[in-house]
């Protein structure tokens, strides 16, 4: 199990502090929310921070482009750092040509959709992406709950890796906490993300151990 702590959740003024901390607890990405006021009701950030963090860690940066039309911005968030480049399956009408582009800048591939998105919408394109996004809350805040209905795509995405001989990672998005991460494990999730959950905490290396189920 990785864990993908989202920065969205973490105290800005000390943000050097944090990914140091983070990343000696023994978390696995770096889980950055990137919002448009668009695509979700809310704002976030983009370029001048993720260039910083880039600058200053080598663990994973897993971007979750919350973006109305995002193959605008697939380069830039390349060029910018990004190791993943997350996009809404919701928020093209091309996104065969979103994921292609994301292919052709070297990074990994990945794909997610709402709570609302029935999972066989993906079937077409699943063969494109080395990781799949449940998102268990709708986009655009943290701290809301966890949607359990959400808990059956992450099994079907696995049964249907099975199947088809793929290999992406599962991750799951939204609401994630102690008890809610046991739901996802036992329904075959590969990597949490977590936001206000992680954060709480003083010593993170707490959550990283119960997220990992430890
Ligand atoms: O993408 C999003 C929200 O849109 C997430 O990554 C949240 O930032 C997770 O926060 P918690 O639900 O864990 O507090
Ligand atoms: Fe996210």
């Amino acid at each position: 199990m990785k864990v993908a702590p989202s920065l969205l959740s973490c105290n800005f003024m000390k943000l050097e502090d944090e990914i140091n901390a983070i990343e000696d607890a023994g978390a696995d990405y770096l889980h950055f929310d990137v919002m448009d006021g668009m695509f979700v009701p809310n704002l976030s950030f983009a370029f001048p921070i993720l260039q910083q963090i880039r600058a200053h860690t080598n663990m994973t940066i897993d971007t979750h482009l919350m973006v109305q039309k995002p193959e605008r911005y697939i380069q830039s968030f390349a060029d910018a750092g990004s190791d993943i480049i997350t996009v809404h399956v919701e928020a093209t009408e091309h996104i065969h040509r979103a994921l292609q582009l994301i292919r052709d800048t070297g990074k990994k591939v990945g794909i997610t959709l709402n709570p609302g998105t029935p999972i066989e919408v993906l079937i077409p394109v699943l063969h494109m992406v080395d990781l799949v996004l449940v998102m268990t809350v709708n986009p655009g805040f943290g701290g809301q709950s966890f949607i359990q209905e959400c808990l059956s795509k992450i099994e079907f995405l696995n049964e249907y890796r099975d199947e088809h001989q793929l290999s992406y990672e599962i991750e799951v998005d939204g609401g994630v906490n102690n008890v809610s991460a046991q739901y996802c494990i036992d329904s075959g999730a590969d990597v949490l993300v977590a936001g206000s959950y992680f954060f709480k905490h003083d010593d993170y290396s707490i959550p990283v151990r119960v997220l990992k189920g430890e």
